[in-house]
C-alpha cells in the first residue's frame, strides 16, 4: 500500500516509439515545447533585433527604436492584429495540451496540427490535420476531456467530407444568443420578393445565414409557448406575402397568429373544424388541377415560373389531436394528403405546434416535412418528435436551448447531415403591419394588371 501524498501530474505521458537517443529527447521535451512559444521568441527577437540596429546606426538615441515600435500598438488596429496573433499562439498551446492530456498523442508524438484558427461569436472555429496513424474519430471521442482542458463549453468536431485527416472542429465559449437583442429581418425593406429564392431565416451560431426554400418542402415548427415559433413562421409568411404570385391560405386556431396578415390572405379558417376541413378540401381540389395541368404539360414537378400556395397551419395540434374523433380523422387524412402530394405542385404547408408530441404530430405526418425546425422544447422527446427519433441522443436537443431564449432552436433540412442551431430574425408587430401593408398593395397590382 502506498503511503505520503498523492502523485502529482502536470504533465502527460509521452508514449514515445522512436530510439530514446539523446536527439530524440531533445525534439520531444526542449524544441517541440519551444516551437510552440516561437511567436512571442520572434517578437521579442524583432525587438531587440531593432534595438540593436538603431545603437549601431544612431548610437544610443537608436536603442529608443523598440519603443517606437511599440507605440503602434496604441493603434487600435495594430494591436487587436496583434493580440490576434499572440492569442493564435497561447490557443495552440493549450490545444497542444489538451490534445496531450486527452491521450490524442501518436507513438511518436504527434498531435492533431491545428492549420487555421477562425474567430467566430460562438469561440473558435480550427481546421486540424490529423497526424498518420490516427483518425478523426478519436478526436471525436476526446472532445469532452478536450473541453474540460481547455476550460470551454464545449468541443464538436466534424470530419471534412473529402478528406479523411481533416476536421472542423468548434470551440464553443459562449452562448452567442446569451443577451443579444433581436436580429431584424434582412428582407424587411425588400419592396417585392420571389419565394423561390431561398428565405433568410436566422443567424447560426457562427454567425452564417440560415435560409429556408420553401417550394418543394414543408415545414414543421415546435417548441414550448413561447420559444419563438410564430416569430420564425412569420418569416415565411413575410417572404409569401411580398411574392404577390403566391397564394396565402391559413389555418388559425388561436385567430391570433395571422390576424396582421389578414390583407395578404385569400382565406383564413378558424377553430372550427367543419371550416378548416373545407378550406383543405378546397385547397386540395386546387392542388389536383395543377397536377391535371402538370400531366398535360408532361412535367413531374412544377416550374419555378409556376405559381405557388402556402398553406400556413398555426396551433396544428387543435386539429390533429381535436375531441371530435371523426373530424380530427377526416382532418388528418386531409392533411396527411396535402403535405405529401402538394411539395411537387407547388403547395408548400408550414406547420407550428405548441405541445410537439406523438399524438399531436404522428411519424407518418412529420416524416413528409422537408424542414423541421425544434425551437426550446421542455423534453428531449418533445424535441425528437420534431427533428426525427435519436437527434437527442446523438446531442441535437431543443431541450438543450436555455430557459428564456426566445426564437433559439434546431434547424434540420431534408438531406442535411444535422440539425444546425441557429436564432431566427425578429420582425416587430408594427413591421409586420408594415409588410402586411406591401403585400397587399402588391397583390392588388397584380389582380388590376
Ligand atoms: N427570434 C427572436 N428574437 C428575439 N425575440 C424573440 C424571437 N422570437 C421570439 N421572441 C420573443 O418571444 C416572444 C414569444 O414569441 P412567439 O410568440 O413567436 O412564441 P410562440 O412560440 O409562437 O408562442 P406561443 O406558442 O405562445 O404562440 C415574442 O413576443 C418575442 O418577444
Amino acid at each position: 500500500m502506498g503511503v505520503g501524498l498523492p502523485p502529482v501530474r502536470e504533465l502527460p505521458d509521452i508514449p514515445v516509439r522512436a530510439p530514446r537517443t539523446a536527439g530524440a529527447w531533445l525534439a520531444i521535451l526542449v524544441i517541440r515545447p519551444a516551437w510552440l512559444w516561437r511567436r512571442e521568441y520572434l517578437l521579442g527577437l524583432v525587438l531587440v533585433g531593432a534595438g540593436a540596429a538603431g545603437w549601431w546606426r544612431l548610437g544610443l538615441v537608436g536603442l529608443g527604436l523598440p519603443l517606437v515600435l511599440l507605440s503602434s500598438l496604441a493603434v487600435p488596429g495594430t494591436r487587436a492584429l496583434l493580440g490576434g496573433w499572440l492569442a493564435g499562439g497561447r490557443l495552440k498551446r493549450r490545444w497542444d495540451r489538451g490534445c496531450r492530456f486527452a491521450g490524442l498523442t501518436t507513438s511518436n508524438d504527434r498531435i492533431p496540427r491545428v492549420l487555421k484558427i477562425q474567430r467566430v461569436p460562438v469561440g473558435e472555429r480550427l481546421r486540424v490535420r490529423m497526424p498518420r496513424g490516427s483518425t478523426v474519430s478519436e478526436l471525436e471521442a476526446a472532445t469532452e476531456q478536450l473541453a474540460a482542458d481547455l476550460r470551454i463549453r464545449g468541443v464538436e468536431v466534424r470530419r471534412e467530407p473529402s478528406r479523411a485527416d481533416l476536421a472542423s472542429v468548434l470551440l464553443r465559449r459562449r452562448d452567442p444568443w446569451e443577451s443579444a437583442g433581436p436580429v431584424p429581418w434582412p428582407w424587411l425593406e425588400r419592396p417585392q420578393s420571389r419565394l423561390w429564392e431561398p428565405v433568410p431565416v436566422g443567424l447560426d451560431e457562427v454567425g452564417d445565414l440560415v435560409t429556408l426554400t420553401l417550394p418543394g418542402r414543408n415545414l414543421l415548427l415546435g417548441g414550448e409557448p413561447e420559444a419563438g415559433k410564430s416569430a420564425a413562421m412569420t418569416q415565411l409568411i413575410a417572404a409569401a406575402a411580398l411574392d404577390p404570385w403566391v397564394t396565402l391560405v391559413g389555418l388559425d386556431a388561436k385567430r391570433l397568429e395571422l390576424s396582421l396578415w389578414q390583407p395578404c390572405f385569400d382565406q383564413v379558417a378558424f377553430a372550427k373544424m367543419d371550416d378548416a376541413i373545407a378550406l383543405l378540401e378546397s385547397v386540395i381540389s386546387d392542388m389536383d388541377s395543377v397536377y391535371e395541368r402538370m400531366a398535360a404539360e408532361r412535367l413531374r414537378k412544377v416550374p419555378s415560373y409556376a405559381r405557388l400556395t402556402v398553406v400556413v397551419v398555426d396551433e396544428l395540434r387543435f386539429y390533429t389531436a381535436h375531441p371530435d374523433r371523426v373530424a380530427r380523422e377526416h382532418f388528418n387524412g386531409l392533411l396527411i394528403d396535402l403535405v405529401a402530394r402538394g411539395r411537387a405542385a407547388g403547395f408548400p404547408v408550414v406547420a407550428a405546434t405548441q405541445k410537439p408530441s406523438a399524438d399531436v404530430v404522428p411519424t407518418s405526418l412529420r416524416d413528409l416535412f422537408g424542414y423541421r425546425w425544434a425551437l426550446r422544447s421542455n423534453t428531449r422527446d418533445a424535441s425528437d418528435t420534431i427533428l426525427g427519433a435519436g437527434w437527442a441522443s446523438l446531442g441535437h436537443s431543443a431541450a438543450t436551448v436555455p430557459v428564456g431564449t426566445r426564437g433559439v432552436g434546431l434547424l434540420l433540412g431534408e438531406g442535411q447531415a444535422e440539425p444546425v442551431r441557429c436564432r431566427s430574425f425578429y420582425l416587430s408587430d408594427g413591421e409586420v403591419e408594415g409588410v402586411a401593408a406591401r403585400g397587399a398593395e402588391l397583390r392588388r397590382g397584380v389582380r388590376r394588371g
